[in-house]
């Protein structure tokens, strides 16, 4: 499957966000989207989704205009920056709502098995992203898009995070932002820069400094 966004304008009372933005992302395929802080990359995540309203959008799937919101499809997920389990909710329950199998996840994450009764609100800030991390990747959805997903892990669980990117893509499209760069350049198939409220599609690591995203001679 093919998703495309494109011309889109947000703006926020009368201040441009994004002037005109495409972006493009298919089944098989993680792509980046990198850009500074304030740029407008969860707002892109969230009209993708559906759940924020821009003065111009159009989404395309497989060629095709769609014009409800996106969610409204049952076709795609997004972690969003804060959690959205309820605090209350148990490990057990979260895992029986989302309808994903928990012992799979006890299988891949064996220290959570003493605490599978755990309210989430118990667990620490990284134990409860990676769940709602392992939760997003492993929905029916047929698009993911991931709002900085590595920000809180540590080092062990975002590999194991990006192995199951590699595995999961083969069905899925995947779109991913974090601060975490490199990982998310050695995640992703294609590279998006945000800046100046629009794309810019980064074929050389080295066009992020010449965008001055990054410092000149980190790469
Ligand atoms: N509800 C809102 N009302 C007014 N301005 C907003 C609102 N949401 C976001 N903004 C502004 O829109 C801009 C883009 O915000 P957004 O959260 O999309 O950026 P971002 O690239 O995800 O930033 P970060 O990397 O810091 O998370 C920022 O200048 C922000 O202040």
């Amino acid at each position: 499957m093919i998703f495309e966004i494109d011309n889109i304008e947000l703006y926020f009372a009368e201040k441009q966000i994004l002037n005109g933005v495409y972006l493009k992302t298919e089944t098989g395929k993680i792509t980046g989207i990198l850009g500074a802080n304030g740029c407008g990359k969860s707002s892109l995540l969230n009209i993708f989704f559906g759940s924020l309203q821009p003065r111009h959008k159009l989404i395309r799937i497989n060629k095709k205009p769609y014009l409800k919101p996106l969610f409204k499809y049952g076709i795609v997920t997004y972690l969003p920056q804060q959690n959205f389990i309820p605090p209350k909710m148990n490990l057990k329950s979260a895992f029986q709502l989302f309808k994903i199998n928990l012992k799979e996840f006890l299988y891949d994450f064996p220290e959570f098995k003493a605490g599978k009764n755990n309210r989430m609100r118990e667990l620490s800030g990284g134990q409860r992203r990676l769940i709602e991390i392992y939760i997003c990747l492993n929905s029916n959805a047929k698009l993911i898009l991931l709002d900085e997903p590595f920000s809180h892990l540590s080092p062990l669980y975002v590999e194991k995070i990006k192995k199951l990117l590699q595995k999961l893509k083969k069905e899925k499209a995947i779109i991913i932002t974090d601060h975490m760069y490199r990982h998310i350049l050695e995640s992703s198939d294609e590279i998006y820069l945000l800046k100046n409220g629009s794309t810019q599609l980064i074929k050389e690591e080295k066009a992020l400094e010449d965008y001055q995203y990054l410092r000149a001679g980190t790469i």
